[in-house]
């Protein structure tokens, strides 16, 4: 079974005369611990596929399915706690609480759940990050690259089957990004997640298993980058 996937997803914005078709009918499975890349250009649907991925937004017709619940069956708290504990998000502006220390951001859902957290599992990931010595540091003292891979660390915390990623390097320079991606990468192999990223950046989308290509709505290409190729593995 796919840990996700998306069934004729459909995303309609605006009326007749007006109508834009975000997402026209995309047919999608990830299975688990894999690394998704999606592309396209401008405009092309990937934001709003990611978020009806994460049930952030409701589709106006077809189905996500999320370790084999359909998300479109659950109430909207029922909705907040499963993604919560199932999914983590990381975006480009970081979204990391200005009045809260790095440890206290990191640890955030685990208190909104109102669950106790496991220490030497936080301390790890603070390891894995490179953010040791900077937990007590307020966001705004820290670079884009510390606060992106604070903002990895809150979507780790939870240990979530899924990583849901929308251009976690896009503020990043080029160095910093692929330090990023390359903990992403380790993270998700070391906790065994699965992570869907939207990039615009082909290099990045080269370091993926697969890279699936949108535009208009629509699944335009799915392939794996060269090295599966050179494997036979489509
Ligand atoms: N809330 C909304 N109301 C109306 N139209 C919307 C809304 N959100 C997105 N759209 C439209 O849906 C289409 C897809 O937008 P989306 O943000 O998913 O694209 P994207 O591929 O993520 O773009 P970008 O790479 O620029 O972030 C666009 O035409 C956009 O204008």
């Amino acid at each position: 079974m796919s840990i996700l996937q998306t069934i004729n997803l459909t995303k309609h914005y605006g009326k007749e005369g007006n109508l834009t078709k975000a997402l026209d009918g995309i047919s999608l499975r990830v299975e688990q611990g894999e690394f998704v890349s999606i592309v396209g250009t401008s405009g092309s649907g990937k934001s709003t596929l990611l978020n009806m991925m994460g049930g952030l937004d409701y589709p106006t017709a077809g189905q996500v399915i999320v370790d084999g619940i359909d998300l479109s069956q659950l109430s909207d708290d029922k909705l907040t706690v499963f993604r919560r504990r199932n999914i983590g998000f990381v975006f480009q502006h970081f979204n990391l609480v200005p009045t809260l220390n790095v440890f206290e951001n990191i640890v955030l859902p685990l208190q909104l759940d109102g669950a106790k957290y496991d220490k030497a599992y936080i301390k790890e990931i603070i390891h894995l990050l490179h953010l040791e010595g900077k937990e007590e540091n307020l966001p705004g003292a820290l670079s884009g690259g510390q606060q992106q891979r604070v903002a990895l660390g809150r979507a780790l915390a939870t240990k979530p089957a899924i990583i849901l990623a929308d251009e976690p390097t896009g503020n990043l320079d080029s160095k910093t990004s692929f330090d990023v991606m390359g903990l992403l990468k380790l993270s998700a192999q070391r906790f065994g997640q699965t992570i869907v990223m939207i990039t615009h950046n082909d290099e990045l989308a080269q370091m993926t298993d697969r890279i699936v290509r949108i535009e208009d709505g629509i699944i335009k290409q799915r392939k794996a980058p060269l090295s599966h190729a050179v494997k036979g593995e489509w």
